[in-house]
C-alpha cells in the first residue's frame, strides 16, 4: 500500500465518506486530502472530559508534586522495544487481514516509541489504515463485566478495564502483542474489580490508574465511540502538524494522511489536537517547548464597592450571549487570551469580549452605561464593542487591562524564578522532567501575556496621541 489520496480535482476521487466534524485544523499546510469534507476527524479524548482551562499555579504545583506519568516513565525500557517493534506491525496486519502501512516503521524517539518514514512520503499520501476490527473499543468488554457496569461508568474506565483484563490474560490474550508494547502495570483496588477476583486478582488501584492514563493518552474519540488504535497510537504529537486521525465510516478504518513530505528515517508526527501546555501534561504527560496553542485565563470582577455594580452586572447579563463567540470559554468575568500575533494593532488583538468588559467596568456614571446599552441596541446588540467615543475613557479602560496583565506577568516572573535551576545537581530525571514541564507552561503563558501587553501598550500609545491632538 502506498495510496496517494487525491484531492477534489483528481480524476480518482476518494470514496464516499462522511463530513469531517469537530477539530479545527490550522490553515498552514492543509493538504487536499485533509480539506476534502469527507473524512471524519477523530478527537483526542481530553476535549471530552476536561475543559482545557486549568488554573495555572495549581497545575504547576501538581506537575512538581504529584505528576505520575511521563513519556520517559511510561515508555518501556527502550532496549526492549526493538524486538517488539519488528514483530508488531506484521502481527497487526495478520490480525487485520490487510496491509496497514508500507511506509512507516516503528522506532525509538526522544519521546518513547514513535513511527518513522521507511520510504519517501509525499504530502497527501495515506500513510496508515487501521481497520476498526483491530481497534479496541468498549464493545470488547467481557459481557459479564459489561452487565455489571452501569451507564454511569465512562468509556475511559471501560477501556481501562479491558486493558487490565487483557493484560491479566497474558499470552492467552488476543491483544498480547499490543498490550506488551504498552507501559507496565502496577497495583489496583476497585469495587468492580473485586467482583471478579479470578480475572482481577492482584490488580490494584495503581494498575487501574495506569490503565486509565493509558487510555486518556492514547485513545481517540469518533462517532463510533472511544477506541485504542494500535500502531496509530505509536505516533507522537506535533502541535502544528495538519495530520490528524481520520475515520472512514464506509471502509470501517482509521487513516492518517501525510501533511508534508518525509524522507526515510524521519519521524512522522500527527496532531492530537490544539492543546495548550496547560492540558498536555495532564492528559498526555508532556509539554511542548513552544506551544502555539498556549492561552491564559484572565479573571475580572466588578468590585463590590463599585456603586454601579448591580447596573453593570445587569447590563452584562443582558448582553452576555454574543461575547461567548469571542472567547473559547468565557463566563461573566473570565476570558481566555491567546498570543496576539500583531502587536501593532493590526489583525486580531485581544478578545473583543475582554475589551468590552473593561469598557463597562470603567464606567463611572449611570449615563455612561445607558449610552453603552443604547449603542448596543442600535448596532448588533453587542455591548461595548466599539471604542468609547470619549478617548480618555477608552484609554482608561485599556490602561486598566494593561495594569492587570502587567501584574499577572510579574506573578509569572516570580513563579519562573522560583523553579529550581535546570542544572540543579542531584535532580532526579523525573523531577527534571516535571520542572521542564512547569517551565514550558509558565514561559508559554508568559509569552501570551507579553504579547497582550505589547498590543495594549501600542493601543494606549495611539490613544494618548489622539488625546494630545484633540487638546491642541
Ligand atoms: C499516543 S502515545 C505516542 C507513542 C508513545 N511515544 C509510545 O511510546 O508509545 C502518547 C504519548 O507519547 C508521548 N509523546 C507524544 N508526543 C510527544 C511530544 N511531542 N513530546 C513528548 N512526549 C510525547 C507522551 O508520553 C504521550 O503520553
Amino acid at each position: 500500500m502506498h495510496s496517494h489520496f487525491p484531492g477534489p480535482a483528481s480524476s480518482d476521487p476518494p470514496p464516499t465518506l462522511c463530513t469531517r466534524r469537530g477539530r479545527k485544523l490550522p490553515k498552514r499546510r492543509r493538504t487536499n486530502s485533509l480539506s476534502t469534507p469527507m473524512l471524519q476527524g477523530g478527537h483526542r479524548l481530553s476535549k471530552l472530559w476536561r475543559s482545557p482551562i486549568t488554573p495555572l499555579f495549581n497545575l504547576c504545583h501538581r506537575l512538581l508534586i504529584n505528576f505520575k506519568f511521563s513519556s520517559l516513565s511510561q515508555a518501556k525500557g527502550l532496549d526492549s522495544l526493538d524486538e517488539e517493534c519488528e514483530e508488531f506491525l506484521p502481527w497487526l496486519e495478520r490480525k487485520a487481514g490487510v496491509e496497514i502501512s508500507s511506509v512507516l516503521s516503528i522506532g525509538k524517539s526522544a519521546y518513547g516509541r514513535s513511527l518513522f518514514a521507511s520510504e519517501i512520503i509525499r504530502t497527501g499520501d495515506c500513510i496508515s489504515k487501521v481497520p476498526y476490527s483491530v481497534q479496541i473499543t468498549p464493545d470488547n468488554l467481557l459481557p459479564k463485566i459489561k452487565a455489571l457496569l452501569s451507564n454511569k461508568v465512562g468509556t475511559v474506565a471501560k477501556l481501562a478495564i479491558i486493558l487490565l483484563v487483557e493484560q491479566k490474560m497474558g499470552q492467552d490474550s488476543e491483544w498480547a502483542s499490543y498490550i506488551s508494547c504498552l507501559p507496565q502495570h502496577g497495583e489496583i483496588h476497585s469495587t468492580v474489580l473485586e467482583q471478579f477476583p479470578e480475572i482481577f486478582e492482584s490488580i490494584t488501584l495503581k494498575d487501574f490508574m495506569r490503565a486509565y492514563f493509558l487510555v486518556t493518552s492514547r485513545a481517540w474519540e469518533s462517532t463510533k465511540g472511544l477506541s485504542l488504535i494500535p500502531f496509530t497510537d505509536f505516533m507522537n504529537h506535533d502541535g502544528v502538524s495538519d495530520s490528524i486521525v481520520l475515520f472512514d465510516e464506509d471502509k470501517k478504518l482509521s487513516e492518517v494522511i501525510a501533511d508534508r513530505n518525509y524522507v526515510p528515517g524521519q519521524e512522522v508526527l500527527i496532531n492530537y489536537g490544539n492543546f495548550p501546555n496547560a492540558t498536555l501534561p495532564l492528559d498526555f504527560g508532556f509539554t511542548l517547548p513552544y506551544n502555539i496553542h498556549d492561552q491564559v485565563q484572565i479573571h475580572f470582577n466588578i468590585p463590590y464597592h463599585d456603586c454601579l455594580r448591580e447596573m453593570k452586572l445587569e447590563l452584562l447579563q443582558q448582553h452576555s450571549t454574543p461575547k461567548l463567540k469571542d472567547a473559547i470559554n468565557c463566563s461573566e468575568d473570565t476570558f481566555l487570551i491567546k498570543e496576539v500575533r500583531s502587536p501593532r494593532g493590526k489583525g486580531k488583538g485581544l478578545p473583543q469580549s475582554l475589551r468590552a468588559f473593561a469598557r463597562v467596568l470603567c464606567c463611572t456614571a449611570p449615563e455612561e452605561l445607558s449610552d453603552l446599552a443604547m449603542e448596543a441596541a442600535q448596532m448588533d446588540g453587542r455591548l461595548a464593542r466599539q471604542p468609547l467615543k470619549d478617548s480618555r475613557r477608552e484609554l482608561l479602560a485599556h490602561e486598566m487591562l494593561l495594569s492587570h496583565i502587567t501584574h499577572l506577568m510579574q506573578k509569572y516572573d516570580v513563579a519562573i524564578k522560583s523553579l529550581a535551576p535546570a542544572n540543579f545537581p542531584s535532580m532526579s530525571k523525573k523531577f527534571a522532567l516535571r520542572r521542564q514541564m512547569a517551565h514550558d507552561l509558565l514561559t508559554g503563558e508568559l509569552r501570551v501575556l507579553n504579547s497582550a501587553s505589547a498590543w495594549l501598550n501600542n493601543y494606549c500609545a495611539a490613544l494618548r496621541a489622539t488625546i494630545h491632538c484633540q487638546s491642541q
